[in-house]
């Protein structure tokens, strides 16, 4: 049995409706289909999912939500319309859309999450509808029925342990199961989401408890580009990577597959096949434990990220100080920030955040407390901070590959003010300023892909 996630881009209109409707059919296996909530059309279009912030935040601010609710309903009313659906489930759909207001939340943040949720949900309830009037046989599967439980963090949930039990209660014989992605509920029953672009953990969820011997994620790319290709036009296609590579890639900027959707596949020993909705024939990107892996190349992509901003603290005899970090990650804690990375020096510090969780407040409060308490000589805060991951399970047998990666930067006149390699030495990070994110991923990638591609080319043969 597979499990198929279909993301925004797959399930925009009717005729993305009709083309997801024949991959389902055209494998028996394809049993359990998770949905996204229907993406753009067209580049300049709206996706349902920020069509629903709007409405629930009109909703707090107690403006008129009619236009709004309007073309919501819309989106959902032309699919239907695309499969000639009768009235009835439509129906169902937007007075579902309408009451949403009429609901208990305990907060403006669960009110904005349950919110956001119902784009997927009444997606799952749509595609339900129209295979039914096909006359496939398809179940909506509510995560509340299902039990997938998660964490109270109403925009940035986690999934919890129990989940994958009441998963495996699951029972299904001769009929598709569509279930909603992108949302749990709480241990009190409220609807929580995972971050933006977070179908793609659901998928990984019901992969995993339901012991799926293949995830398969369909998007509206041929394949993973071993670069984002808004910044480097046609790149190469990654035949195959792994769980590892991936998860590193994700997390710095590719987000064609959400980075903690790694977790589950890994916990279950799933693969994850990454294709396209437009070109299902296509072979894709596999991703697979490195168990199953040969690295034939040294680098398989290189990402960036401007979500990040940093710390660096200097105080001389850092290297002698018991206590230092330990005070410092205690303000953290203190403030509820996590850190992305810590690279350290003798007798200084750079600490990486994602801005994500931060305010201006929290900052300046937060730099006030560190430099009260740890009278560090020097205290900068960076805002102008990207990060780059070069990635690559080749990268451990092979000697010189930061030089490499740095000369063509040197050579182009980009300053890097970090270097960080991971004990896993599958992955190099570098700071940079935002403004030289994308030219430096731009030349390590025309480095390593045209430069010293005639290795390449060879090893890729297979
Ligand atoms: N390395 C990469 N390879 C492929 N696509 C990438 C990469 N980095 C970023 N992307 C972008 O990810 C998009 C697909 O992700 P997303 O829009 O979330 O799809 P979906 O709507 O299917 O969830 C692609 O259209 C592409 O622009
Ligand atoms: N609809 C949600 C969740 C999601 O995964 O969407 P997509 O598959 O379009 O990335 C979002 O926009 O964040």
């Amino acid at each position: 049995m597979k499990v198929v996630k279909f993301g925004g881009s797959s399930l925009a209109d009717g005729s993305h409706f009709q083309k997801v409707i024949h991959i389902i059919q055209s494998d028996v296996t394809r049993q359990v289909v998770v949905v996204s909530a229907p993406g753009k059309r067209f580049a300049e279009d709206t996706k349902v999912t920020d069509l629903l912030i709007t409405y629930a935040q009109q909703v707090i601010a107690q403006k008129p939500t009619e236009t709004i609710v309007q073309k919501i309903s819309q989106r959902y009313k032309s699919i239907g319309t695309f499969f000639n659906l009768p009235a009835r489930p439509i129906d169902k759909i937007i007075k579902k859309l309408c009451s949403l207001p009429d609901e208990y939340y305990p907060s403006h943040a669960y009110l904005m999450a349950a919110f956001k949720a119902h784009g997927e949900r009444l997606n799952a309830m749509l595609l339900t509808s129209v295979l039914n009037h096909l006359g496939i046989k398809a179940r909506f599967v509510d995560p509340f029925e299902a039990g997938i439980i998660v964490t109270d963090n109403p925009a940035d949930a986690t999934v919890m342990p129990e989940t994958y039990q009441n998963l495996a209660q699951l029972h299904f014989k001769d009929e598709k199961l569509i279930f909603p992605g992108f949302f749990g509920f709480t241990p009190n029953g409220q609807i929580a989401t995972f971050s933006r672009g977070g179908s793609d953990i659901t998928g990984a969820i019901v992969a995993r408890g339901l012991k799926a011997e293949l995830y398969e994620n369909f998007t509206d790319v041929d394949a993973i580009y071993a670069v984002d290709p808004h910044i480097v036009p046609h790149p190469e296609a990654i035949k195959k990577m792994t769980y590892r590579e991936m998860r590193e890639l994700s997390y710095a900027g590719f987000s064609v597959f959400h980075d903690e959707a790694i977790i589950p596949a890994i916990e279950g020993q799933v693969p994850i096949k990454v294709k396209n909705t437009n070109h299902p024939d296509l072979p894709g990107t596999l991703i697979v434990p490195e168990t199953h892996f040969t690295p034939h190349h040294t680098i398989t992509g290189v990402a960036s990220s401007e979500r990040f901003a940093a710390l660096y603290l200097h105080r001389y005899l850092l290297n002698k100080e018991v206590g230092f970090t330990l005070k410092l990650l205690q303000i953290l804690y203190k403030y509820d920030v996590s850190y992305e990375h810590m690279p350290s020096g003798i007798d200084d510090l750079t600490i990486i955040f994602d801005k994500n969780q931060l305010n201006r407040q929290t900052i300046h409060e937060m730099c006030h407390d560190i430099q009260n308490t740890l009278h560090p000589d020097q205290l900068d805060w960076i805002d102008d901070y990207a990060i780059i991951m070069v990635v690559g399970e080749g990268m451990r047998s092979k000697i010189g590959t930061i030089e490499n990666i740095i000369r063509p930067l040197a050579e182009n006149g980009i300053g890097v003010h970090m270097i960080n390699q991971g004990a896993s030495r599958i992955s190099i990070m570098l700071g940079t300023k935002q403004a030289d994110a994308k030219r430096a991923v731009k030349e390590i990638y025309t480095h390593f892909f045209n430069t010293v591609s005639t290795e390449r080319k060879i090893l890729y043969a297979d």
